[in-house]
This record gives C-alpha cells, structure tokens and sequence, in this order.
C-alpha cells in the first residue's frame, strides 16, 4: 500500500537501475533529505550503507534496498514502542502545543483501548475554553469514553484531574487519559500548571505516561515548539499525527534520535480509527516499499 509519506516513489528510479553507481548514492541522499530525515541522520545512513555495500562487494540496487530497509528498523528499534497501561486505574497526561491534533489523539486513543476492552475516562483539564471542552467532549463520546467535564469555565486544571482520577478508582475505570492545555501566556505558566497536574495525581496514583503529541507535518518545525514539553513536563511517548498527511516519513527517526523519547502511537487520518501503534518493521515497509 502506498502511503504519502512513503519513499517509494523518491527511490523508484534509483532501484530500477541495473547497478549501484555514483548516481544512486545522489539520489538516496536527495530522498532522505526531501523526507526529512535531516542532514545528520542523511549523511550517517548512507555512511553505513556505503560501508555495507563495499563490505558485501555487491553491485546489486536491491540488495541495497534490503540494507536500508535493515538499518531503519535497526535504528528505529533502539527504543521500546510499548505503551505501559498495567496500572488501576493507569492515568495518562496527554500534552502538547494547539493545533497538534491532541483532542482528536484522545478521542481516537479511546477507541484503540476500547477495541483492547479497556474501559476509558476523559479528563478535560484544558478548563479554559468552553469550546475546546465540547470538542472534546465529542471524541470522548466518539471513542466511547466517559468524561470529566470542569465544574465551571477556568476551573483549576489540576483539580479537574484530580476528579477525573477519583472517578475512575470509584467506578473501577482502567484507563484515564487527561487533556492539557496547550497554550497558556507564558511557557512557565504552562508548564507550572501541568507540574501541579503531576503533583496531584501523583498523590493519588502513579502516572502511567505521559505523551507528547506531536504534528508530523511540522517536521523540525514542531519539534522546536515542544521543546518545553520534552525539557520539562517529563515525556515517556511520542504520538505522531497527520502523518497521512506529510512527506516527512523520515522524521519518525529524526524525532526520536533527536528526543531518546520512542514513539508509541501514529495517527493517520481525521477517522476514529485512525490511531495505530508504532510497529517499526510495518513503519519500515511502508516507508520503502
Ligand atoms: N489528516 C489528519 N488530520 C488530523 C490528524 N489528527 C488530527 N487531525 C486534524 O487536525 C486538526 C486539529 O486537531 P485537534 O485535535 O483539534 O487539535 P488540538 O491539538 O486539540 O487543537 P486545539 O483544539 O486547538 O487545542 C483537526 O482538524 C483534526 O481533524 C491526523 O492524524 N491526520
């Protein structure tokens, strides 16, 4: 199947030739940069397979293929994918700057452990925007998860988390996922809030997660803006979104070389079912084809 973020097409003619020459070398390089891999992690790939090439004394484009196909998955696998829910209730912060695709992540999250049997509570602790509660709200209704609305507008985030969590462990809820806020009007603001929301949970029961969503389309871009977030709000998983909709494939590595943070789920598509988990082998053949 081909995905818009895939390869495939970037490196068709490079292995239709009939053997690995100087222009091979050019066009991997131009595939990996155009894919957002970036300059470090383009030159560092080619290294290797140069060396793999030379080391194996083949002249073959597909053997050449194969190799990228192996270091991608290598190098992807050096972090652990696994989400870590085995906690009662397990409470997962969702965080991350506006726009990202956080209440769709949440809405769609739902409905993944949901297909697992898992029941889920929604926390709304981004109290500030009435708006922003009712859309979420609609995903958590979407994804088949309960909600923990605030009382009233600008209630204390903290104190929304606080409710939602006693909620579950009341009515026997497995997972908890808590929105936060992704704009407030100053970076120390946010990140004081979501350090109470932490410290009060943590009263209660240990957190699960913590995930960082992040929009595949805005490659290096967004990372820059999360930074706060991954210096700060003590990230275990990266959520990658809209990779549907980017040609930015290389960027799943980028991120998580340049974070040390794995990726545990991607979302790809606008649907309730567009939320997967990050399998680097299927990652891998998609991308290369
Ligand atoms: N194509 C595509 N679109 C997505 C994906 N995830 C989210 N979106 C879209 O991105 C837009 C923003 O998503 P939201 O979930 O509202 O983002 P948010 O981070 O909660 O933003 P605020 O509500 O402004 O805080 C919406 O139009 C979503 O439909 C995805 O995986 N693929």
């Amino acid at each position: 199947m081909a995905t818009p973020w895939s390869l495939s097409g970037a490196l068709k003619g490079m292995f239709a030739r009939k053997t690995i020459d100087d222009a091979t070398w050019d066009d991997l390089e131009d595939a990996l940069i155009t894919a957002d891999f970036g300059p470090d992690l383009t030159e560092s790939i080619v290294a290797e397979l140069r060396a793999s090439v030379r080391r194996f004394n083949t002249t073959d484009p597909a053997d050449l293929r194969r190799m990228l196909r192996e270091t991608l998955e290598e190098r992807l696998s050096t972090l652990d994918p696994t989400l870590h829910l085995s906690n009662r209730p397990a409470v997962v912060l969702v965080v991350g700057v506006n726009g990202v695709g956080k209440t769709t992540t949440i809405g769609k999250f739902a409905k993944f452990l949901g297909n697992y049997g898992r029941s889920v509570i929604v926390g709304a602790a981004d109290t500030f925007r009435a708006a922003a509660v009712e859309q979420l709200a609609t995903w958590a209704e979407r994804g088949g998860a309960a909600i923990q609305r605030p009382q009233q507008q600008g209630q204390d985030p903290a104190s929304v988390a606080f409710q939602t969590v006693e909620r579950a462990q009341r009515e026997g809820i497995e997972i908890v996922l808590i929105d936060t806020a992704g704009r407030l009007q100053t970076k120390s603001g946010l990140m004081d809030e979501l350090g109470k929301i932490k410290r009060v949970v943590e009263k209660q029961t240990e957190i699960a997660e913590v995930l960082l969503v992040l929009d595949a389309t805005t490659g290096q871009n967004g990372l820059a803006q999360a930074q706060a977030f991954i210096e700060h709000a003590g990230v275990t998983g990266l959520v990658l979104t809209k990779l549907d909709g980017s040609a930015k494939g290389g960027f799943v590595l980028s991120v998580q070389e340049k974070t040390g943070i794995p990726i545990k789920l991607v979302g790809q598509g606008e649907g309730i079912g567009d939320l997967t988990g990050f399998t680097p082998h299927v990652f891998v053949t998609n991308l290369i084809g």
